[in-house]
């Protein structure tokens, strides 16, 4: 091993930290910076929410943050490992075990059941499905005794519950959500809502969550805003109205 590597984050109440993160897209029309020197540090067991208005980065962030798209400058550490210092193989192994995803597309198939679903990724990257831990993940998920149906015999809120067991049954140190609730109604978008605080507060887990939606930012424990690339504002436990009000003070 080189011994040019920088020592990993050793604070290990730190989930996730962003250090000075940069990122550049070359296109035909020129240069666009979507992130600008973001740092930032997901404590363990919080739910952050990263909010602003459209192109402001949010995206950007949460795949540079999972290690799906590299930044130009800067250093992200997931679970004590500096990403960059990761071969793809690593990588690929630390997404696996430490990092969790949720979409707004629930990304499931229909011809297999909810189980099936959940345990899919294991399979599909050769690692034993250990039975116990997925129908876990299911009950976690309020999905209890629904593990054999399939994605066309459940609500739209059901189904992204299986998506959430899903990303949570290797107990990733960090699950990472991109519009969850977007096409769900409000009712079952609560229940989602209400699931990933509860994870938090009573599984220790770390989420972060890239929402449009006050109501569903005031879900967690702070609020991170983005403008230009960079981060312009944080909340705390704040209501959806003074989320909203900060939202449209960014959006003038
Ligand atoms: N692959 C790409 N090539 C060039 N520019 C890109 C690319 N992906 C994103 N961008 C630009 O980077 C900026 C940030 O984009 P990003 O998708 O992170 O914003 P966002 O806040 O998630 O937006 P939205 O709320 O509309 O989804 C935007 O100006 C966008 O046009």
């Amino acid at each position: 091993m080189s011994n040019t590597l920088s020592p990993p984050v050793t604070d290990t109440s730190i989930a996730v930290a962003l250090d000075g993160i940069t990122r550049t897209y070359r296109s035909r029309s020129g240069n666009v910076q979507a992130l600008q020197g973001v740092t930032h540090a997901f404590t363990k067991g919080t739910f952050t929410a990263v909010m602003g208005p459209s192109g402001s980065g949010k995206s950007t962030l949460l795949q540079v943050a999972a290690g799906l798209d590299r930044p130009t400058r800067g250093d992200v550490t997931v679970a004590g490992r500096i990403l960059s210092q990761l071969g793809q193989t690593e990588l690929t192994r630390l997404r696996r075990t430490s990092m969790g995803f949720v979409f707004q597309a629930y990304n499931l198939l229909d011809a297999l059941t909810a189980y099936d679903n959940v345990a899919l990724p294991a399979r599909l990257a050769g690692i034993r499905v250990d039975r116990a831990a997925v129908l876990g993940a299911l009950d976690q998920v309020g999905l209890h005794g629904l593990a054999t149906r399939r994605p066309p015999e459940l609500s739209g809120g059901q189904q992204q519950r299986v998506a959430i067991a899903r990303a949570l049954h290797t107990r990733p140190a960090v699950l990472f959500a991109d519009e969850p609730t977007g096409a769900l109604d409000r009712s079952s978008g609560r229940q989602v809502l209400e699931l990933l605080r509860s994870l938090t507060d009573d599984h220790g887990q770390t989420v972060v969550m890239v929402t449009h939606d006050p109501l569903a930012a005031s879900y967690a424990h702070g609020v991170l805003f983005l403008a230009d690339g960079q981060i312009v504002g944080r909340l705390h436990q704040a209501d959806a109205t003074s989320i909203a009000a900060a939202m449209s003070e960014l959006e003038r």
